[in-house]
This record gives C-alpha cells, structure tokens and sequence, in this order.
C-alpha cells in the first residue's frame, strides 16, 4: 500500500528546549529533551499534567516553531510539517460535512491519479476495520469509529513517524482497551514509529517498547523504561505489576498528590 517507499529512519531529538511567552513571561516548558528513537519503535510518554507532551509532539509533527537543539528524521533537519509524518488528536479532528472516504483521501499529498486515490483510501479503511463504512459522515460513527477514521487519515501518506495525543483518552474504557489492542495490529502491520501520549500508565506500558517519564515544568525526560515483554500483554502479569510500579514511583516523585499512594 506504499505511497512512498523509504529506508525507515531513527528519529533524533538532541537538546531540544522550548520556551513559551505567557501573560509577557519567558516560560521554559521543555529543557534538554534528548531521546533516539529506532525505526519501528513504539515510545510512550507520559508526565504530569501541563509539562509539555503535546508540545514535545507539535514540534516533532513540524507544528511549532522556535526552539532550541535539533529534531532529525535520519539526517533531515524537520522544520515543518511533512508527509512522512502523521497525527492524531485527542478528538478526531474529521470534517463533519465530508464522508469517511473524503475525510481519509483529504489528507493525501498531490499526484494521485483518482483511481489510486480510491485504492488508498479503501486500503487504509480495511486497515483500521472501517471497510463498510466509505459513505458515512462522522456524526453516524461512534467515538472509536471516528478515532478509526483519523489514524486511517494520518497513515495514508505512509508515514515513517505516527504521533499520536492522546487518541483514545475520550473513549470509555472497553472502547479504549480495543483501540490499544487495535493500534498494536496496526503497527504492527505497517512497522510505523509510533510516538503515543497518554495519562494512562497502564496504557503506556501495554503499547510501548519504552515509557518516557517527563517531569513537571521546566520538563525533562526524567526517565527512559524499557518494557521488555513480550506481545500480546498481560496487564496482571508480575512482570507488568513490577514495571507498572517503577513507572509510579518515577511520575510521582515530583508531582505533589493529595493522598497517601500506594498499589
Ligand atoms: N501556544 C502556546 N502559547 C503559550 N503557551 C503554551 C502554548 N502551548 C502550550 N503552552 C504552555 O506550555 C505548557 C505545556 O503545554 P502542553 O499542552 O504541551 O502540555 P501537556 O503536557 O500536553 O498537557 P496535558 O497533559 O494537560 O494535555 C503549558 O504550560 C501550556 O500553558
């Protein structure tokens, strides 16, 4: 189904630092992120609330400008936004009036005859199990349908990186457990770098080769956790438990909670 074929390349965050201006203040939000990510790789990242995922994956998607270090896709300076990468929202972001199959070929780059066109589109809506539904508008599709739909939107250029925040965080929890369970077919399918933000710790360990923990502001990758388990998951192994554990203790070592944690 390729658009574009390509060697798959790492994808290098080296000193990255990000600084906002709020309310006429210099706010540093990201401060030395550096983070290698193999082709293939799946990476999960979590942090507290405010302390710049979203940011960190606007500026790999080329969504943000002005910032310090380097962001490379192989040897390729990324400076904007580009087709070798794709993202999905934490809402679907589709447009009401254009059909699942419009919303899907919409996002396609140029030079697509029509009849390649329609081979795409119907290639990426069996990819995300969407097959019968090429004629229907978002507001007939459940929330995970519509999540289906916007995943299916950002492969169809076959990107090499997938950036996804927050994906299912509005789906309820038996959706969401099937969207994690779909993602994994899916990437595994194309071989995409996935980068996924999530508040779900137990999500982040079921998806990803690695869970990044970032700090409060100014974040830093406080911590990289390799999860060395083999797929498909099982949320109450003890292996699980233990990394779901260390992953605690890490996230709340500098955030303050109101109570007493303990699992
Ligand atoms: N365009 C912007 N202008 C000014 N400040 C911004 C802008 N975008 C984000 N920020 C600030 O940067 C910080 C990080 O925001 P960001 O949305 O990346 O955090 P987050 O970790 O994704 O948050 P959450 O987990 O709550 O979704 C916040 O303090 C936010 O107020």
């Amino acid at each position: 189904m390729s658009v574009a074929e390509t060697v798959p390349q790492p994808l290098t965050i080296a000193n990255l630092n990000k600084t906002f201006a709020i309310a006429g203040k210099q706010v540093p939000v990201l401060k030395d992120i550096n983070l290698t990510v193999k082709p293939g790789e799946f990476i999960s990242i979590i942090g507290p609330s405010g302390c710049g995922k979203s940011t960190l994956l606007r500026l790999v998607v080329g969504l943000e400008q002005g910032f310090s270090g380097e962001i490379r896709l192989g040897k390729d300076l990324i400076e904007g936004p580009g087709v070798n990468r794709g993202m999905v929202f934490q809402e679907s972001r589709l447009y009401p009036w254009l059909t699942v199959e419009e919303n899907i070929a919409f996002g396609l780059g140029k030079g697509h005859s029509n009849e390649e066109k329609n081979r795409i589109v119907q290639e990426h809506l069996d990819l995300v199990g969407l097959a019968g539904f090429v004629k229907a508008y978002p507001h007939q599709l459940s929330g995970g349908m519509q999540q289906r739909v916007s995943i299916a939107r950002a492969l169809v250029n076959r990107p090499q990186v997938l950036l996804l925040d927050e994906p299912f965080g509005a789906l309820d929890a038996m959706t969401r457990i099937n969207m994690q369970q779909e993602i994994i077919r899916i990437w595994e399918a194309e071989k995409t770098t996935i980068l996924l933000v999530t508040h779900d710790i137990d999500e982040a360990i079921f998806l990803g080769d690695r869970v990044v923990v970032m700090s409060k502001l100014p974040a830093t990758a406080k911590s990289i956790i390799p999860v060395d388990l083999p797929r498909p998951r099982d949320r109450n192994s003890f292996e699980f438990v233990k990394i779901r554990k260390a992953i605690y203790s890490e996230f709340f070592s500098d955030v303050e909670v109101p109570f007493a944690y303990s699992i």
